[in-house]
């Protein structure tokens, strides 16, 4: 049994008018207990620990939704391209040569830069998921992992099956930290028969699809040329949605595509920074809001972004809107409800998102008393137009500390640097010479 109580600067993020400038969280075990001004812990609360941050604003964890963790390997080596070719010239052969341990460590080296940017919970899309789930219990994060489906490939059945095999082997382990969906990659690389069969398996087993959706106007000429449809309406019309499905950019969307994202309860996994850097677009972020779509912020991948930070992430996307719509769009507050609760609606975790009582103790701390942070008239615009990676002090998850005054506490991060370069460096010398 432990029982932690904070003293902070408190955003709850339970409405846009809920900050405590002196406030207090008690925490039992996992989860949270009371959140409130100075006094409002009950009586009989007594703490093993109190943790002193009255400097620092006190809010939920990050959430990315839609992430490549292993392929932090892949950061700098494939830059300045388009979404195909960056794949089919570059990162899928470098990913052909890449072994069970260089995910492991590339999914180490990623958890190191999550824990330190704010991210305590990651949807993850990728191979050798059993690598990944390890790396995860190890840092002691929360996450949704997908096996990634290319069902078009030679190993798109294996691949199911080790999805199947991921679902029974990790749905709830760590103590519920970790749960599962499936991880068809996208319409242009699965065929009909393939993705109504990962359907079918998906509500055998009660979990959600994680895919790509509608990223580039290739995709949208691809589709249209084999379909006759848009990406959207080709899923759709498939049955694949309906249950929990979290679709990633939905950039290239018509009015009828967000109705049906909209209608049938389709989760959007917004990706700012990757879509620029790819060069496929602006999503339309302001309009899918306007429908109540609901949607989560993702870093897509290190080599698409080319960093894991959804501090940069937040700001990029306000400023990529505002510019895309006027400057009213997407202002502070609701970028970091995209951030955090709607990052937990978006993965079906129905206890994170949010501080309050009976939620699960995935906290953060930003450290306000630095130059940049003063004056402090809106806590909301300094955490999205100003804060970085680098201001985030402190790391709790399920009640239990991963970082204390930037380090951290589950990783030996010399160790995960130095795997990392290695390995990535063997791949690039076996391709490159
Ligand atoms: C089969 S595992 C997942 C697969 O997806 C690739 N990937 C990474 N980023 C993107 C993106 O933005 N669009 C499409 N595919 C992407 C990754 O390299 C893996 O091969
Ligand atoms: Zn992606």
């Amino acid at each position: 049994m432990s029982k932690v109580l904070i003293r902070a600067m408190v955003l709850p993020m339970t409405g846009p008018d809920s900050f405590y400038p002196q406030g207090e969280i008690a925490i039992e075990n996992d989860r949270i207990v009371s959140v409130g001004a100075y006094g409002s812990v009950p009586t009989g609360f007594i703490p093993d620990r109190i943790l002193e941050l009255p400097n620092d604003v006190v809010m939920p964890g990050l959430i990315n939704t839609h992430t490549h963790a292993a392929m932090t390997l892949l950061r700098s080596y494939a830059d300045d391209l388009p979404l195909m070719p960056w794949l089919k010239e570059k990162v899928w052969p470098f990913e052909e040569k890449l072994t069970e341990e260089d995910i492991y460590w590339g999914t180490a080296l990623a958890l190191c830069e999550m824990i330190r940017s704010g991210t305590t919970t990651m949807l993850d899309m990728y191979a050798s998921m059993d690598q990944v789930a390890e790396a995860v219990l190890m840092a002691g994060t929360r996450a949704v992992l997908s096996r990634g489906l290319i069902g078009n490939g030679p190993n798109g059945k294996r691949a199911l099956e080790e999805n199947i095999e991921l679902v029974q082997r990790y749905h709830g382990a760590g103590a519920g930290r970790i749960s599962i969906m499936f991880g068809p990659h996208a319409p242009y690389t699965c065929s009909a028969e393939y993705l109504r069969s990962v359907k079918v398996e998906a509500d055998r087993l009660g979990v959600g699809i994680h895919i790509h959706v509608a990223e580039t106007e290739d995709e949208i000429k691809i589709i249209q040329e084999q379909y006759g449809k848009t990406p959207v309406q080709w899923l759709d019309e498939l049955g694949l949605f309906g249950g929990h499905v979290v679709a990633a950019h939905c950039v290239h969307l018509t009015p009828e595509d967000m109705d049906i994202l909209a209608s049938k309860r389709v989760c959007v996994a917004h990706n700012a920074e990757s879509n620029m850097k790819l060069s496929s677009g602006t999503a339309p972020i302001t309009e899918l809001r306007a429908k109540g779509v609901i949607l989560g912020l993702g870093t897509d991948s290190a080599s698409s972004n080319n960093n894991l930070d959804l501090f940069g992430e937040m700001r990029s996307a306000a400023l990529q809107q505002k510019l895309k719509v006027n400057s009213t769009a997407l202002p502070a507050y609701e970028v970091l409800e995209m951030a955090t609760l709607g990052g937990a609606q978006t993965l079906g975790l129905e206890d994170v998102g949010m501080l309050a009582p009976g939620f699960k103790a995935d906290i953060i701390s930003i450290d306000m008393d630095q130059p940049h942070f003063y004056p402090r008239f809106s806590i909301p615009a300094h955490l999205v137009y100003v804060a970085h990676a680098g201001d985030v002090r402190t790391v709790m998850v399920d009640g239990k500390l991963l970082m204390e005054e930037r380090k951290l506490l589950t990783m030996d991060v010399g160790k995960v640097c130095q795997e990392a370069e290695t390995r990535a460096k063997r791949i690039n010398g076996e391709l490159n010479g």
